[in-house]
């Protein structure tokens, strides 16, 4: 790609970016939230059109109008948020719009059934093919989108933030899976935030600032602290927050001997839960394993069946795992969304309407506050970049002063220096009493963060432990069920 640059309105995503990938690369592209990343891929797969700048495949000028053009030049993606069919199976997901047909008109689909299990079981998927994707945990949909893109006949695999959704364990997966197509010749490009990813799995990274392509070099040449700086285009300066002592005793949030049936026959037992005021409890555990369902009882989305939930806080704050559909109104103003939940308060609405100029002047405080960079505050919020959207969910909830948190993955999809700022904020919330839970796959954010950890598996908490007395390793083997003796 050369000189490409892209504008939508006053922002100017991507400033004359040149990038080049080799075959047989594994290039990561890395930058702050709202840096052009994104962007710059968008226009590789045709999504985009860029206002300026060229782009050759195999050395041929091409022009890219669409993803099926890039489909046909070899190139795919899999993008932030999924674009899986939620009723059709996995199979009928891969295959979509290249069915394999028999006699000419007929639907085949045992032979590309088979075709695509063999695939799958030579990256090490193991993807139920006949599942429909909304009842698959994201692991399996991630598996099932790079399917797709490979059976469609990818050259060029470009991932926008793919480890962002997986725990752990499935990052390691997914790397195998990176360097098995690599050493098939394949090419692939990879977004992330994770410094340690970069370092683990690249060849090659290209960094970007604020629209433009500041640096790319081999990943022999640098190092997590260079590759920092380069991001932020100044030292970083670690902020350190003190934990203060917090004396509170009555918890704010407490469930007992809670269960709740899953989706499935499952039973979900919550043998114990109780955050006192001023503590941080995270929850660890592999997805699947109660997290989701706890978080809704405790934001009141479900009901338990039998046991106790008490809750002593009025305000709840719910930063939601999935903030596409349970975070922000993607069609609606950036400035609305700040005051989603809070839009009756009186600041914001009287005698039933809502009082635009204080909404916008709310609105514009807490971008500036959260350093959230946009072009106009009444566009939708549809048009930030993923990050800058998360941004706008912890303002929101965080800014409402509230006395419990719910967080699931509040830093998922933030760049360093915005993760370290929600870091700051919960420390913060907890050494003013607030009671906070906190749901991640990263076990640092958990170590680092919480008073006390419980660990989840199977629907129960196998174990509380705090951080100063345990390790990843303890972590992980409660998490996988295998010690539960604590
Ligand atoms: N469709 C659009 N309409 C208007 N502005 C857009 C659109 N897409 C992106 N932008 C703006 O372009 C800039 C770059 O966004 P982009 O999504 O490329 O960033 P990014 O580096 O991928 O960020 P993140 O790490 O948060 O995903 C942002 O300021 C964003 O608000």
């Amino acid at each position: 790609m050369r000189g490409i640059s892209k504008h939508f309105g006053q922002v100017h995503a991507n400033v004359a970016v040149d990038f080049t990938l080799h075959r047989g690369e594994i290039h990561a592209i890395v930058g702050e939230n709202g840096a052009g990343k994104s962007t710059l891929m968008k226009i590789l797969y045709g999504l985009y059109q860029p206002d300026a700048g060229e782009i050759f495949v195999d050395g041929r000028a091409v022009t890219i109008s669409s993803p099926r053009r890039a489909m046909q030049l070899g190139l795919g993606m899999v993008q932030q948020h999924f674009t899986l069919i939620p009723v059709f199976t996995a199979l009928q997901n891969i295959v979509l719009a290249k069915e394999p047909r028999k006699f000419g008109a007929l639907l085949d689909y045992q032979q590309a059934g088979e075709q695509i299990a063999a695939l799958a079981a030579q990256l090490g998927f193991d993807v139920p093919l006949n599942t429909p994707i909304e009842s698959l945990p994201i692991g399996a949909q991630q598996h099932t989108e790079i399917l797709k893109v490979l059976y469609h006949g990818t050259d060029i695999l470009i991932m926008d933030e793919p480890t962002a959704v997986l725990a752990p364990q499935e990052v390691e997966g997914l790397f195998n899976c990176m360097r098995n197509l690599k050493s098939e010749g394949k090419s692939l490009i990879i977004i992330t935030h994770k410094l340690d990813e970069v370092m683990a799995i690249a060849d090659t990274v290209t960094v970007m600032r604020r629209g433009q392509a500041v640096a790319s070099c081999p990943i022999n040449d640098t190092d997590p602290t260079t590759l920092a700086e380069m991001i932020l285009g100044e030292p970083v300066i670690p902020t350190s927050v003190t934990r203060e002592q917090t004396t509170g005793t009555t918890p704010l949030l407490r469930l007992e001997n809670a269960t709740l049936s899953g989706n499935s026959d499952t039973t979900r037992r919550q043998r114990w839960k109780k955050v006192f005021p001023g503590e941080i409890v995270g929850i660890a555990g592999v997805e699947g394993n109660g997290q989701t369902e706890l978080v809704q009882v405790l934001t009141g989305l479900r009901q338990i069946d039998s046991g106790t939930f008490t809750l002593n806080g009025e305000r709840i704050a719910h930063i939601p795992a999935d903030r596409h559909r349970h975070g922000i109104s993607l069609n609606d103003r950036i400035d609305d969304n700040f005051i989603i939940g809070h839009h009756k308060h009186s600041r914001f609405c009287r005698y039933e309407l809502l009082q635009r100029k204080s909404i916008q002047r709310y609105a514009l405080n807490a971008l500036d506050k959260y350093q959230i960079r946009v072009g106009d505050i009444t566009d939708p919020i549809r048009t930030l970049s993923g990050g800058n959207q998360q941004k706008v969910v912890v303002a929101r909830e965080l800014e409402a002063q509230p006395e419990v948190i719910i967080a699931a993955h509040p830093t998922r999809g933030l760049d360093i220096h915005a993760a370290e700022f929600v870091h700051t904020r919960l420390i913060h919330a907890r050494n003013r009493a607030k009671a906070v839970l906190l749901v991640s796959s990263e076990l640092d954010e958990l170590l680092h963060l919480s008073d006390r950890i419980a660990v989840m598996y199977d629907g129960k908490i196998v174990g509380v432990v705090k951080p100063s007395e345990t390790n990843k390793q303890e972590l992980g083997a409660l998490m996988l069920g295998l010690n539960s003796n604590r």
